[in-house]
């Protein structure tokens, strides 16, 4: 009997895809970039043993033809290999059900880079509904910048800050108690009902603290509604056939609660990856331990910030001895993520790049799995784990991970 762990590092993208330039994102390579802003700032490369180890490194050369430097290289003793998106938007949920089975071949909405970005008849219905005072924003917006510049005004008037990105997002910022986070999930979930008319992905709730704009602070009370994927994903296929799918960060959130046994929180990087060591000493055979590291994507990748980026994925490479460690023999564990987000590239947004597809199992030989053509290889290949019937999308790649 088996168990699979998945490891989302979001935005953990590995160059650029062949259709990068359709974005805007010609030449974004997220984690070579980063690993040469941290050269250039510390004046020698990052150590990232373990991630080389499990084939990373050799990964992002592969897919980008980038030449990588950095400290303490192996020699991958696992499979690895670079996916492409055919998901038409380069957004989490696309990426993660993608992952799992399900890409988004349709076209999501999206609000225009103007000001006001939101439709005023869908504004007037969520002020009536939910009897706030008005809204501020109403734009194209970087979550923290829009809090620094009209969070004291929001907690003067009482008008939620509303914003949007690249994204089919519509996200809400509010104190967490001078408006209140009961409130704040309220106004989103009025909105969530309005915007599924307008093919809105995701309506986020994003509170915050803090006395003023010098020292607010996002809190970990973020709050995301995703509309249902649109078909069944492998995380659904294992909970019918009677497995443990084990959410560990946003993941049922991402999943819009969809196939999901099992919910864990955890504030932070160092927690999440506890946390997934403590479920998986525990978790029984049939088991589908994923998580979502949502810091790389949040704290680093859409702040632009490449060093922060670098000892953030120093974190992960020096906690992944403790995820071996509690991998059983017919475990497999497998690595990602679910599109890019450069911090080098203008901007805050996402950028449309290959993905990282390793898979390790313990005593395996090791193997290049090339360039796959969708998300879905990954997805399909958990299929095949756990026995599960296959997938109408994806090439597994199980055969591949024989001892
Ligand atoms: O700038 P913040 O609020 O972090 O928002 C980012 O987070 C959203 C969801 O991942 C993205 O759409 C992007 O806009
Ligand atoms: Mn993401
Ligand atoms: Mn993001």
């Amino acid at each position: 009997m088996a168990r699979a762990i998945i490891l989302m590092a979001d935005s953990l993208g590995i160059g650029a895809a062949p259709d990068a330039d359709k974005f805007g994102d010609f030449g974004a390579n997220t984690l070579a970039h980063l690993l040469q802003a941290y050269e250039q700032d510390k004046g020698q490369p990052l150590a990232l043993a373990n991630l080389s180890r499990l084939g990373l490194i050799d990964a992002c050369e592969a897919a980008s033809g980038a030449s990588i430097n950095i400290n303490e290289r192996q020699q991958p003793q696992a499979a690895w290999g670079y996916a492409k998106e055919l998901s038409s938007g380069k957004d989490t949920p696309s990426g993660h059900w993608e992952m799992a089975g399900v890409p988004v071949l349709f076209d999501w909405g999206y609000f225009p880079v103007e000001q006001p970005c939101f439709p005023q008849a869908f504004i007037d219905e969520l002020i009536e509904r939910t009897g706030i005072p008005g809204i501020l924003g109403n734009c194209h917006a970087s979550g923290t910048t829009i809090i620094a510049e009209l969070g004291e005004e929001h907690v003067r008037s009482g008008k939620p800050i509303c914003y949007t990105s690249s994204d089919s997002v519509f996200q809400v910022a509010a104190h967490e108690q001078s408006f209140g986070l009961d409130k704040l999930y309220e106004v989103c979930e009025v909105a969530r009902t309005l915007l599924d008319e307008h093919n809105i992905g995701r309506v986020i709730a994003r509170p915050f603290v803090g006395e003023s704009s010098d020292d607010f602070e996002r809190t970990g009370n973020r709050r995301d509604y995703s509309v249902l994927p649109p078909a069944p994903t492998v995380l659904d296929k294992l909970a019918q056939a009677g497995g443990e799918v084990i959410s560990i960060g946003k993941i049922a959130d991402i999943y819009a609660h969809q196939g999901i046994t099992q919910k864990h929180k955890a504030p932070g990087l160092e927690n999440l990856l506890e946390k997934t060591a403590q479920v998986m000493a525990e978790a029984p055979d049939n088991s589908l331990i994923f998580t979502n590291l949502v810091d790389f994507d949040e704290k680093y990748g859409h702040r632009r910030n490449a060093i922060g980026y670098a000892e953030a994925l120093k974190t992960f490479d020096d906690f992944l001895p403790r995820i071996f460690a509690q991998m059983n023999d017919d475990d497999l564990l497998l690595i990602t993520a679910d599109h890019g987000c450069d911090p080098t590239a203008a901007g805050s947004d996402h950028t449309r790049e290959y993905v990282p597809v390793i898979a390790y199992r313990p005593g395996m030989t090791p193997v290049a799995l090339g360039e796959r053509e969708t998300f879905a290889d990954m997805g399909q290949t958990v299929a095949q784990w756990f026995n599960l019937p296959e997938l109408d999308y994806g090439t597994g790649f199980k055969a591949a991970l024989e001892r």
